[in-house]
């Protein structure tokens, strides 16, 4: 999608969920990247069983019936390996499991532990890492074993850790894997490193999981193998972008690398899929023209009309018609766009679809063709409620305003414009797992968010009630702060209050015995401001007393019935005449429908961005807040969060 006013509409490239892109640890990604090792593991094993077998042979004496046992196993372990080989991993698992309940009855351990250690790399391969770390457990070798053995077994250790999101326990497995593989085959030990790479990914820690791909790209080139090598420099390239500590040239150079080598690599299926991965790196370092190049490529490998991957051309089409869009070569994007809107929509995508059109739309403004815009944007606004996509549906509505101001009917553009406000408001799933991933991803820590959120109450409050708009003698503020962080909000912000010449007040009920609010709480005390032992219970104190209060009692993580003594102090405010302040939400409101009977503040202060309720405020005063949301995560959810003025901290909605 884009819009008008959206200066890289370029950056679309990324939106398209390609199901080849192995950026994250994602348990497809790894288990598909697990079973090819558990499949050369098995072959290894195999081989080696064979081997051992054959040596026994002549020695076993334990007669036909061992004999013949012995070679049951064989043909149930060479059928599992092919059940693997064509990827029907339940087939194998039987396999495996039967060929080890025979080894039972064979005097010996050492078959029974391979026959085990080959159901539970089949377990591996299958997603199924408790059943196999048991099976792997069951095949402990003993120190005398060859060193390569330990090493495979070590390895489908680690595999079935990591897919148990053990990472740290995958990590010293394959630590001791890597221990033992001095006499095994480079690809072996580039393999091991590609699943520490993925194991930092889950850690988040970027920088080694590059370090890990690299040192696998490296290996690979080495031991002859290209498009393992160009697998190992996507990946190593994918983690660079994310980590965002890298220089733009050295992630090119690692692109370049991995694109000059995948010339030289036979499968064209998976070299269609790097060229994918390749152009969609290029595009987030905003390279577009070599984007455009590597969609190309891969397109012209989508494979014969027979085996043709309709989805992935539907995606390249989109990528290249996005990448054209950022290039500016408007009139080129055109058939892109239309092919991939075309594409997408028999496919059944509508909200792909919806993403063509919208693209389509932007080109077309571009091309001051506001007929055909407004039209395509039409298509798009469908698609996406067809498929309720409501960002794309605001999107969709701003376009279709600004087309509408470009076709001279300003009535039309208003409405639109109206109507994509309100879709802005609603987008609060999104809101709530962009808090998540500022804490887990970005590694924020809530003291330092709840900093800057209330120092963006603070100065929204400044900006609406100046002291000089106080009635009361002094600018006396009364902040009520609740039990969870929109309290603590509440308390940075009686003391940015409080610096910025304003006399605050707290009313703190319920104090959690955590360091973080003790401390918020000590830092007010210290600056003497005064903490209510108890809740006036007349509005006309309040009014007398206060020309503002502060309700920083419940956030977005209220629910139910309120209960005491909130309810009381909820009852008293909705009495008040002096206006409200609310911090993210208005204290009492269902977070998504707000309460047409309850608090009615005069302002509203949404943070990050604006919640479902705020649809309903009907204050004077809508403040965004909290502006510490990265733009590689801007980004990432398309936030489109309407621009902050200069260094403010805080924008006036409304
Ligand atoms: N995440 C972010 O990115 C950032 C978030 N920030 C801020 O945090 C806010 C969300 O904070 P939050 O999750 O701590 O919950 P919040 O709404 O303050 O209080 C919940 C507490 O209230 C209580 N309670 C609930 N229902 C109740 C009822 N019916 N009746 C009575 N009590 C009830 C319940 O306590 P309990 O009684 O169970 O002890 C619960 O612990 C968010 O809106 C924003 O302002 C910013 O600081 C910075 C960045
Ligand atoms: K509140």
């Amino acid at each position: 999608m884009a819009s008008e006013e959206a200066a890289d509409p370029g950056v679309q490239p990324t939106a398209p969920v390609d199901p080849v892109l192995p950026t994250t640890t994602s348990p497809a990604a790894s288990a598909a990247s697990t079973a090819l090792t558990a499949l050369a593991s098995c072959k290894k094993s195999q081989k080696k069983k064979k081997e051992k077998a054959e040596a026994r042979e002549g020695a076993r004496e334990g007669g036909d019936e061992t004999a013949g046992r012995a070679a049951t196993i064989k043909g149930l372990t060479r059928a599992g390996c092919q059940a693997l080989a064509l990827g029907a991993g339940q087939e194998a698992v039987g396999c495996f499991r039967k060929a080890l309940l025979l080894s039972r009855d064979v005097v010996s351990p050492w078959l029974h532990r391979a026959c085990a250690f080959n159901l539970g790399a089949a377990y591996v391969e299958t997603g199924k890492p408790k059943k196999a770390l048991e099976f792997l457990l069951q095949s402990q070798l003993s120190d005398n074993e060859s060193g390569e053995h330990l090493e495979e077994l070590y390895f489908n250790a680690g595999a079935a850790q990591e897919g148990l999101q053990d990472f740290s326990k995958a990590l010293e497995c394959f630590d001791k894997a890597t221990g033992h593989s001095g006499t095994s085959e480079a690809g072996s030990q580039a393999g091991t490193h590609m699943q520490m790479g993925c194991c930092y990914l889950g850690m988040g820690e970027l920088a080694r999981a590059t370090r890990c791909f690299l040192d696998a790209a490296q290996t690979f080139v080495a031991a002859e193998s290209p498009g393992a090598a160009a697998v190992a420099l996507s990946r190593a390239s994918g983690s660079m972008l994310q980590s965002r500590r890298f220089q733009a040239a050295e992630i090119a150079g690692v692109l370049a690398q991995c694109r000059s080598l995948c010339e030289t690599i036979p499968d064209p299926a998976l070299r269609g899929k790097l060229y994918n991965d390749i152009g969609l790196g290029y595009s987030q370092l905003h390279i577009f023209s070599l984007a455009a190049e590597s969609f190309e490529q891969a397109l012209r490998l989508c494979g014969g009309e027979l085996k043709r991957d309709w989805h992935r051309e539907a995606a390249l089409l989109q990528n290249l018609g996005a990448a054209h869009n950022a290039l500016g070569s408007f009139g080129t994007a055109l058939g892109w766009h239309r092919r991939a809107a075309t594409l997408h929509g028999t496919l059944g995508n509508r909200r792909a679809q919806g993403q063509c059109f919208g693209n389509l739309a932007y080109a077309c403004s571009q091309l001051r063709n506001h007929e055909a815009a407004a039209e395509n944007y039409l298509h798009a606004l469908q698609a996406f409620r067809d498929s309720g996509d409501m960002q794309g549906q605001w999107q969709a509505c701003e376009g279709l305003g600004t087309a509408c101001l470009h076709l001279g009917d300003p009535q039309k553009a208003i409405r639109h414009y109206q109507e994509a406000l309100t879709l802005l408001s609603q987008c609060q799933e999104e809101a709530q797992a962009i808090d998540q991933e500022l804490f887990t991803e970005y590694k924020f820590s809530v003291d330092q968010l709840m900093e800057l959120a209330g120092l963006s109450c603070a100065t929204a409050i400044a900006k609406a009630y100046p002291p000089s708009s106080f009635t009361t003698s002094h600018p006396a503020v009364l902040v009520v702060c609740g039990p969870g962080n929109n309290g603590g909000d509440g308390l940075v912000c009686a003391r940015h209050l409080k610096m910025f010449g304003y006399q605050p007040t707290v009313y703190y009920p319920k104090r959690p015995s955590k360091p973080l609010f003790e401390g918020l709480t000590t830092q007010c005390e210290k600056m003497d401001i005064p903490f209510l032992p108890e809740f006036p219970t007349e509005p006309a104190f309040i009014d007398e007393v206060y020309g503002v209060v502060v309700d920083a009692i419940f956030g977005f993580s209220f629910k139910g019935a309120v209960r005491e003594p909130f309810g009381s102090i909820l009852s008293t405010l909705e009495h008040i005449t002096v206006p409200i302040a609310s911090i993210d939400i208005p204290s009492g409101w269902d977070v998504e429908k707000g309460k047409a009977d309850g608090l009615q503040p005069d302002m509203l202060i949404s943070l990050t961005a604006p919640k479902k309720a705020a649809m309903h405020f009907a204050g004077r005063y809508h403040f965004l807040g909290g502006r510490f949301v990265p733009p590689a995560l801007q980004e990432k959810y398309s936030l489109n969060l309407p621009a902050y003025p200069g260094t403010d901290c805080v924008l006036q909605l409304t």
